[in-house]
C-alpha cells in the first residue's frame, strides 16, 4: 500500500483558483469609506458551484455557524445550521475560529490551511475568511473550504515509518478447528528487512512452511498461544547474534505480530550489567517508589555484608541509622533525574557497624519498573584521616595535649562563653629541665615530658583544659569561674603532683615547676593578654627561684616594658659606644702586690648615669648582644693590659652565650694578636653555668682557649650545686671563692669552714684561690689565716676606670709600663 492515496476531487489548480477569485471579488465590493465590503456583495448572486464550499460564520466574540454549502457539510459531518462552532468536530471547529478570527481581528480576507484525519486519511484543506458587514450592521464571514490536492494514508505512513515489522497473519485451522499454522496476509517493508527475506517473499506464504525465521518452532508456538486465548504476548529470541523482540496481538483469528530488532538496547543492557556487576563500588537499583530494592552487584554484597537474597527483600531504610530516617527520606523526595548526595551520609552494614558514604544516583527504568540506580563510595577511611589530620593540627605529636593552636582557640571560646565569670590561664614551666635533656639525652626528657602530660592530663579535666605549648613549657585553662584561692590550690597541687620523681627506665629522675597565673577579667580580656600576663607572672616565678606559683601583677607589665625598654636602649648604646671597661685589681696576699685586673663592664647611660652589669648583661644575653659586647670587652681588655707591668694580668668574664656563639676562640686568638698580649696574662672567668647545657662543646671550647696558654677560672665558686664536679671535669687554674662567703668570715664559722676548705682543696690540685668581696681587714686576716692566695675587693679597690690603673699600680709600688 502507498504511503500517499489521492481522494476525488477538484485538481489542485483548481481550487487553488477559487481562492483569487474569491479575494478579488471581496475587494470590488469594498466601498470607499467601508471599513469591510456588504455581506450581499461578496456573498450572494454569481458564486455559482463556490456556494457548495462556504460556510457563513457570524457572531462576534462566539462564532455560530449560521449556513453551510453541501461540500461544507460533508466535510463537517454535519448538515445542522445555527450551532456553535464548539458543536462541531474539533479539528473543523478549531480550524474555521482560528482563520475566521484572522480575518476579523484584520478587517481583510485571511487565508489558511488545516490537517483533518478522516478515516485514517490525513487530509490538507485550504481556508479563507471572507470578513463582511450585513445589512443591519453585524459582521458575517464567509469561510471557503476546500480540500487541497495531497492526501496520505496514515496507519500506512505509521507502519512504513517504523523500523520494527508489522506482519498481519491469519490463523489456519485444520479438519478439528484447530491453528496449525499462520499465513501472512499483509506486512510492511521492515519486516522483509528485519526477516531477511526478498521482497515479495513473505505475503500470503504460509509461514510453517517457510524458511523465513517465523518457522522457528518457538515462534509458531508463540504464536499458537497468542491465538488461543493469550493478550500482548512478548518473545525474545536470538538470531546470528541478533536479538529480536516479539509481540503479538490477536483479534480473532487474525495475529498482529510486531518484531522489534533490540540488538543495541541487548548490548546496551549487557554493558551496563558488565559495569555493574563487576563495579568495585557498591551499586544498586531501587524502586522509586516502593524503595524496594531490585538489584545489587556484589561490591554491595560484599561491602555491606548482607546475603544478596536479604539485600533484594530489604528496603532503602533499612540501611539507613534511624536518626537519619527522617532526613534520608527528605532528601529522596528532592531527588530529581539524577542527584548526588549533598552531605555524608551514614549507611548500616549487617553487622551493625556504621559508614560514611557519598551516594550517586539516576533514574532509570529497570525491568518496567521506575527506579533509581546508586553507586556508593564509602568515605569512612577518608573522614577518619581528615579526623585525624584535624586532631594532629591541634595536639602536640609527642604528649598527645592539646597544642598551643588549640589551647588559644578553647582559651578564647571560654573567654566568650565566660560572661563576666572568670577564666583562670596557668602558665607552667619545669624546672631542671635541661638537666635531664644535658644528662641523659633527649629519648628520656622526651619520656619526662610524656609523663607530666599524663599527670597534667590526669589532674585537669571536664571544663579545664591542659596544653603542651611547645618544650617543657604547659598551660592549663580553668574555665569555671575560679577563684584567686582556687587557681591558688590548683597551682600548688599542681607543682606537688609535677615534683614527684619520675621513673625513666628504672631511673629516678627529680624535676620541678614553677607557674604563672592570669585571671579574666582582672589580669586581661582577651586570650592573648591573659596568656602574655600569666607568661609574665611565670617569668617572676621563676626569678624567685622556681618551684613556685605567682599572680600576675600590674607591677610586672611596666617591668617588662621597662625590659623592652632596655632592650631597644642595649642596641643604640652598643652602636654609640656607651660602654666601657672599668678593672679592678687582684691583690696577691704573698707579695701584697697587685697580680692582675678584673676587667668589669660599665653603660654610662646619657640620661640615667651608670647602669650596672648585673641589670644589662641578662637582657644582652636574652637578646644576643652579648657575642659582639664580649668581643668588644676581650679586644678592649688585652688592647689596655698590654700597657701594664709583664707580671700584672687581665681577667674577663664570659657569658655563657659567648660559647654558643661558637666563635670564641678565634676571637680570643683574634684579641691577643691584635694587642699583642701574652696569652699568660690573659685569665677568662666562667661560671658553672656553662656547664648546665651543651656540656661537652663547652668543655671542648675552655681545652682550646686553655691550649692557647689561656688561664680559666671559675667564678662565684661555691653558689652552684655541684661546683665540686665541675673541678674534677676541668682543670681550673683559678677559683674564685663568691663573696658571700666572704661577707661573714668573722660571724659565721660555716664560711669559715667553706673557705678553709675550697683553700685546701686549691692547694692540693695545685689551683690558685681568689676571695671576692673583701671588704675588711678582718676578712683579710682571716683569708690569709686559711691559706688564700689571692684577694680582691673595695678594701683595696672598687673597679677604676683604665685611666687610673698607673695611679693604682703606683699606689702598691708597681710600675705601670709597656710590657707584653
Ligand atoms: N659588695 C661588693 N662587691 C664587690 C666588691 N668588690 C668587687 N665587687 C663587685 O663584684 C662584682 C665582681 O664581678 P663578678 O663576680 O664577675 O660579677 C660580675 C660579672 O658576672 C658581670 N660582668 C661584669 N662585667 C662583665 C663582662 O665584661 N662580661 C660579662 N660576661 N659579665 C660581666 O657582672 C657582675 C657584676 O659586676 P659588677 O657590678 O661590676 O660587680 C663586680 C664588682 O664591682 C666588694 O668588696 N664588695
Amino acid at each position: 500500500m502507498s504511503a500517499a492515496k489521492k481522494m476525488p476531487g477538484k485538481p489542485a489548480t483548481e481550487m487553488f483558483d477559487d481562492i483569487p477569485v474569491l479575494q478579488r471579488k471581496w475587494r470590488a465590493a469594498l466601498r470607499p469609506g467601508d471599513r469591510l465590503p456588504r455581506y450581499e456583495d461578496v456573498m450572494l448572486g454569481s458564486l455559482g458551484r463556490l456556494a457548495d464550499h462556504i460556510a457563513l460564520l457570524k457572531g462576534d466574540g462566539t462564532l455560530e455557524l449560521s449556513r453551510s454549502g453541501r461540500y461544507v457539510q460533508k466535510w463537517l459531518g454535519e448538515e445542522r445550521w445555527d450551532i456553535p462552532l464548539a458543536e462541531l468536530a474539533p479539528d473543523c471547529a478549531t480550524a474555521l475560529s482560528e482563520v475566521a478570527a484572522s480575518a476579523l481581528k484584520n478587517g481583510r480576507p485571511h487565508q489558511a490551511s488545516a490537517h483533518c484525519v478522516r478515516d485514517g486519511m490525513v487530509r490538507t484543506y485550504d481556508l479563507l475568511a471572507l470578513p463582511t458587514a450585513s445589512r443591519w450592521g453585524a459582521t458575517l464571514v464567509g469561510a471557503y473550504v476546500n480540500e487541497r490536492g495531497a492526501q496520505y494514508n496514515l496507519l500506512d505512513a505509521i507502519f512504513s515509518a517504523t523500523d520494527d515489522a508489522v506482519v498481519s497473519l491469519a490463523t489456519l485451522r485444520d479438519a478439528n478447528g484447530q491453528p496449525f499454522d499462520f499465513q501472512v496476509v499483509h506486512h510492511n517493508k521492515s519486516a522483509e528487512l528485519l526477516l531477511e527475506v526478498a521482497s515479495g517473499g513473505l505475503l500470503w506464504r504460509q509461514i510453517g512452511q517457510g524458511t523465513s525465521l517465523l518457522a522457528a518452532a518457538e515462534i509458531m508456538e508463540f504464536l499458537l498461544k497468542a491465538v488461543s486465548g493469550g493478550r500482548g504476548e512478548q518473545l525474545e529470541i536470538e538470531s546470528d547474534g541478533r536479538y529480536l523482540r516479539m509481540s503479538a496481538t490477536a483479534f480473532a483469528d487474525v495475529i498482529s505480530l510486531t518484531i522489534s530488532d533490540v540488538t543495541a538496547m541487548k548490548r546496551r543492557d549487557a554493558s551496563f550489567r558488565l559495569l555493574f556487576d563487576n563495579n568495585p563500588m557498591p551499586m544498586w537499583v531501587f524502586d522509586a517508589e516502593t524503595k524496594q530494592f531490585l538489584s545489587v552487584n556484589d561490591a554491595a554484597v560484599q561491602h555491606y555484608g548482607y546475603s544478596r537474597a536479604a539485600f533484594l527483600r530489604m528496603k532503602l531504610h533499612e540501611i539507613w541509622p534511624e536518626d537519619e530516617w527522617e532526613s534520608h527520606a527528605e532528601a529522596l523526595e528532592r531527588v530529581g533525574e539524577t542527584y548526588h548526595s549533598p552531605r555524608n551520609w551514614r549507611h548500616l552494614r549487617a553487622d551493625g557497624s556504621e559508614i560514611e558514604v557519598l551516594t550517586f544516583g539516576r533514574r532509570v527504568p529497570f525491568n518496567d519498573r521506575d527506579g533509581y540506580l546508586v553507586a556508593v563510595a564509602d568515605i569512612t577511611e577518608r573522614r577518619k584521616a581528615e579526623a585525624r589530620i584535624a586532631y594532629m593540627a591541634h595536639h602536640d605529636g609527642l604528649t598527645d595535649l592539646p597544642n598551643r593552636e588549640y589551647f588559644q582557640e578553647r582559651l578564647k571560646q571560654a573567654l566568650d562563653q565566660a560572661a563576666g565569670k572568670r577564666v583562670g590561664v596557668l602558665y607552667i614551666d619545669l624546672d631542671l629541665f635541661k638537666n635531664i635533656n644535658d644528662s641523659f639525652g633527649h629519648p628520656s626528657g622526651d619520656r619526662v615530658l610524656k609523663q607530666v602530660a599524663e599527670r597534667l592530663a590526669t589532674a585537669v579535666r571536664g571544663v579545664n583544659l591542659a596544653a603542651r605549648l611547645g618544650g617543657d613549657e604547659f598551660a592549663v585553662i580553668l574555665a569555671a569561674d575560679v577563684s584567686p584561692n582556687e587557681a591558688s590550690a590548683c597551682a600548688t597541687l599542681l607543682i606537688d603532683m609535677l615534683k614527684a620523681p619520675y621513673d625513666i627506665d628504672g631511673q629516678e629522675m627529680v624535676i620541678g615547676a614553677s607557674i604563672g597565673i592570669a585571671l579574666s577579667p582582672g589580669d586581661g580580656t582577651t586570650s592573648e593578654e591573659l596568656m602574655r600576663n600569666a607568661d609574665m607572672a611565670l617569668y617572676r616565678a621563676k626569678s624567685d627561684g622556681g618551684g613556685v606559683h605567682h599572680f600576675f601583677e600590674r607591677e610586672m607589665d611596666l617591668q617588662a616594658q621597662k625590659r623592652r625598654d632596655m632592650e631597644v636602649d642595649l642596641r643604640r648604646a652598643f652602636a654609640n659606644g656607651e660602654f666601657e671597661l672599668h678593672y679592678q685589681p687582684l691583690v696577691s696576699i704573698a707579695s701584697d702586690r697587685i697580680s692582675g685586673f678584673e676587667s668589669l663592664l660599665r653603660w654610662r647611660h646619657p640620661d640615667k648615669g651608670m647602669i650596672s652589669p648585673a641589670e644589662f648583661i641578662p637582657v644582652a644575653e636574652d637578646i644576643g648582644l652579648i657575642t659582639q659586647l664580649g668581643e668588644w670587652v676581650l679586644r678592649e681588655a688585652c688592647h689596655e693590659a698590654v700597657k701594664w707591668p709583664s707580671d700584672v694580668k687581665v681577667a674577663v668574664n664570659l657569658s655563657p652565650a659567648q660559647f654558643r656563639s661558637r666563635n670564641l676562640v678565634q676571637v680570643v686568638i683574634s684579641a691577643l694578636a691584635q694587642s699583642g698580649l701574652s696569652p699568660k696574662r690573659l685569665e677568662l672567668e666562667i661560671t658553672e653555668s656553662i656547664f648546665l647545657a651543651e656540656t661537652d662543646a663547652n668543655l671542648a671550647i675552655l681545652h682550646q682557649l686553655r691550649e692557647l696558654g689561656v688561664g680559666i677560672s671559675m667564678d662565684d665558686f661555691g653558689t652552684g650545686y655541684s661546683s665540686l664536679s665541675y673541678l674534677r671535669s676541668f682543670p681550673f687554674d683559678k677559683i674564685k671563692i663568691d663573696r658571700s662567703f666572704v661577707k661573714d668570715l668573722a660571724q659565721r664559722p660555716d664560711c669559715v669552714a667553706i673557705v678553709r676548705a675550697i683553700s685546701g682543696l686549691g692547694r692540693s690540685l695545685n689551683i690558685t684561690t681568689t676571695a671576692e668581696g673583701v671588704e675588711t681587714e678582718d676578712q683579710l686576716d682571716w683569708l690569709r689565716a686559711e691559706g688564700c692566695n689571692e684577694v680582691q675587693g673595695f678594701l683595696f679597690s672598687a673597679a677604676r676606670p683604665a685611666a687610673e690603673i698607673a695611679k693604682l699600680l703606683a699606689e702598691f709600688g708597681q710600675r705601670a709600663s709597656r710590657a707584653a
